[in-house]
């Protein structure tokens, strides 16, 4: 079994050595331009491990136009604004039966995609594990977390649970597949919602979120509207998304989060994606954000969108 993997940068490259690592032979999809630079070379991925090795790997590389293999399993590993783009660019190599999976942070380009992609079986994953890029195709794998993956589209049957399974059971990562992935990505959005856009504003690592009073106050307030949110939208809470997003600010507390990272280099952000899509939901059923909106009126002025 094959996996492709669209996307060459952190959550692409972590997630390609770990095939590698596992003795199967993925191949990593990169930008036409980029794949066509190096076609005379022998590619070699590295990542550096918590541990402290580097392993090497020679690789695959393909691009979505050269591409001459039928897609069984592909692993969507691009930030959310461009992962619709990503997966129609590989639409004419999908087989029938498909298997996608889907790795942002943020919600809306998931339900894009399986609405689109009806005829494939979409998946959409939930990640805790880290990793930047130190360089192209050199990735640090910068934290263990753990992986949910569950069902974008109507639940599918026995079968293709139990390929996914198959597809993904030699890898060391703690994998998990779900049938409730709706409620792990409303967490990992009320994480987001809260810490990304303030820590961009505030040019502030993680921690520092609960250095003061009114930070506090944000987060709690940008975390109340995903709660009425979430709760209009009849996604059961399983805990306190409040303790959620504290408990994330102290386990991450030194790093800066992506969306800093991306307004520091002048990037376009995720946040459409997060509080952006947060705000649209609470539009159709006219539930108030004036937080969300607050913070992406702030962050829009300073030109992080
Ligand atoms: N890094 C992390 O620790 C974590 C990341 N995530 C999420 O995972 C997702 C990916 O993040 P991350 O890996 O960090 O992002 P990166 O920006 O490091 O990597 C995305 C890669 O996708 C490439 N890409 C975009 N569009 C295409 C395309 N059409 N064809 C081929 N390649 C394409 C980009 O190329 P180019 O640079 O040319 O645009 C880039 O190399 C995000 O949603 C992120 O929020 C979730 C948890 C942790
Ligand atoms: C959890 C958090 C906030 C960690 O930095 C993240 O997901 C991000 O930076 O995008």
């Amino acid at each position: 079994m094959t996996w492709h993997i669209i996307g060459a940068g952190s959550m692409g490259c972590l997630w390609t050595a770990q095939f590698l690592k596992a003795g199967m032979k993925p191949t990593l999809l990169l930008r036409e331009q980029r794949f066509h630079s190096l076609v005379s070379t022998k590619p070699i991925l590295a990542i550096d491990e918590l541990e402290g090795i580097t392993h090497h790997f020679t690789i695959n590389l393909d691009s979505p136009a050269s591409l001459s293999d039928s897609i069984e399993y592909l692993l969507v590993c691009t930030k959310a604004q461009d992962a619709e783009a990503a997966v129609h660019s590989v639409a004419h190599q999908l087989s029938d039966h498909c298997q996608i999976v889907l790795m942002q942070n943020g919600m809306g380009s998931q339900q894009a995609i399986s609405q689109h992609f009806s005829s494939q079986t979409v998946w959409a994953a939930s990640t805790t594990e880290g990793a930047w890029m130190k360089d192209f195709l050199h990735v640090c794998h910068a934290g263990h977390g753990s992986t949910w993956i569950g069902p974008m589209s109507s639940t599918p049957d026995e079968p293709s649970w139990q390929r996914l399974k198959d597809a993904l059971e030699k890898l060391s990562f703690d994998i998990q597949l779900t049938h409730q992935i709706e409620q792990k990505l409303w967490d990992k959005l009320a994480v987001n919602c809260a810490i990304n856009g303030l820590t961009a504003l505030y040019d502030c690592r993680n921690g520092e979120l609960l250095a003061t009073e009114e930070r506090k106050k944000r987060l709690a307030e940008l975390t109340e509207e995903v709660s009425q949110v979430r709760e209009a939208k009849g996604v059961p809470n399983c805990g306190n998304l409040l303790e959620l997003v504290h408990q994330v600010c102290i386990d991450t507390a030194m790093n800066n989060s992506s969306t800093c990272m991306d307004a520091r280099q002048g990037r376009a952000t995720e946040l459409p994606f997060i509080n952006g899509y947060l705000i649209k939901q609470a539009e159709r059923l006219g539930i108030e954000t004036p937080a969300n909106q607050t913070l992406m009126r702030e962050l829009a002025e300073r030109h992080i969108t």
